[in-house]
């Protein structure tokens, strides 16, 4: 399979795991699932793992082991025809695990072809929901926020960028907001933020790259959380035919785990959408 690059261009971290091998009967044949063969697959899991190396902790991470399970439950369980039908079981499985993408390849070596032969195999790839294009184009809510280095300006020049990216696009009125600071952070200068509604035929990630492109331009730096910021471009909500897509991965987290609490998303994203949804309660 080729190499699995990310929106950002950067190649996605695998986890792999070989040769995973366990008695199916899976087949057209009578005589195969009433006899049942052995069936090896090999499973490679896109994703990143800089998190769960730096805490050293299995729950920042996907558990190879419970990949396996899943899949010798899946090869040993109800027959089906077809190895493709397996291999897209066992990605439909390993994907739910939150990987990015699954490569899955399944091998039938001793397959019933009269003729001397080393392995017949399929072999899949599948994106999870944060990589896949919608279709049809998705609905997303994106914040607009800034609070240095004149923020008005930032914020005008942040949404003719973002106005270029997205169709159907709307923006909201801006609007000056006391910034909102953890416990222990000093005072910082007022916000001036929006809110900017529209479609887009970029995946979830396709779209974060984008919106991270354009607060890079504009000068963002990003050393504190919650610090002062030239350019904040926060994905709110995205939807592909009415539904949510929900994610619990933290590079990029939907709907954005915040956004229900502050009134500087919620109150411009109502002027703009009066009959939106978050978390699938009306946002006014
Ligand atoms: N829905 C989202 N929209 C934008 N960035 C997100 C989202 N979910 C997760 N992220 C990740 O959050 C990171 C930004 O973290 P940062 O500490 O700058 O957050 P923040 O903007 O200060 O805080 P907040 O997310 O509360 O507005 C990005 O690198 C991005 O990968
Ligand atoms: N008023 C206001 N406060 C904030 C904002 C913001 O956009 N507006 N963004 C933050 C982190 O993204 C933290 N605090």
């Amino acid at each position: 399979m080729p190499d699995l690059h990310l929106p950002t261009g950067a190649l996605a971290d695998r986890i792999e795991l070989t040769g995973l091998t366990a008695r199916g009967r899976h087949g057209v044949f009578d005589h195969e699932k009433a006899e049942g063969q052995d069936f090896t697959v090999d499973i490679v899991l896109h994703t990143t793992t800089a998190r769960a190396a730096a805490s050293d902790d299995l729950s920042d991470t996907i558990s190879y082991a419970d990949v396996a399970d899943e899949a010798v439950r899946l090869i040993t369980g109800e027959p089906v025809d077809l190895i493709e039908t397996l291999a897209e079981r066992i990605a439909e499985s390993a994907l739910a695990t939150g990987a990015l993408a699954v490569d899955v390849t399944v091998h039938k070596p001793s397959a019933p072809i009269p003729h001397t032969f080393g392995d017949v195999s399929v072999s899949i790839r599948r994106l999870g929901v944060l990589l896949a294009t919608p279709k049809p184009a998705a609905e997303v809510v994106v914040g607009i926020g800034s609070n240095l280095g004149d923020p008005v300006t930032q914020v005008e020049i942040g949404a003719a960028k973002l106005a270029r990216i997205l169709e159907y696009e709307q923006m909201s009125r801006t609007r000056v907001t006391p910034a909102e600071v953890a416990p222990s952070q000093p005072t910082q200068p007022n916000y001036i933020n929006a809110v900017m509604i529209g479609r887009t035929r970029l995946s979830p990630l396709g779209l974060l790259a984008e919106l991270q492109r354009i607060e890079d331009e504009q000068g963002r730096t990003r050393e504190e959380h919650w610090g002062p910021r030239t350019l904040d471009l926060d994905l709110i909500s995205y939807k592909i035919a009415d539904r949510e897509i929900t994610s619990d991965d933290p590079d990029l987290t939907l709907p954005h785990p915040r956004a229900h609490l502050r009134n500087f998303v919620m109150e411009p994203w109502a002027e703009v959408d009066p009959w939106g949804h978050l978390r699938g309660k009306p946002i006014r």
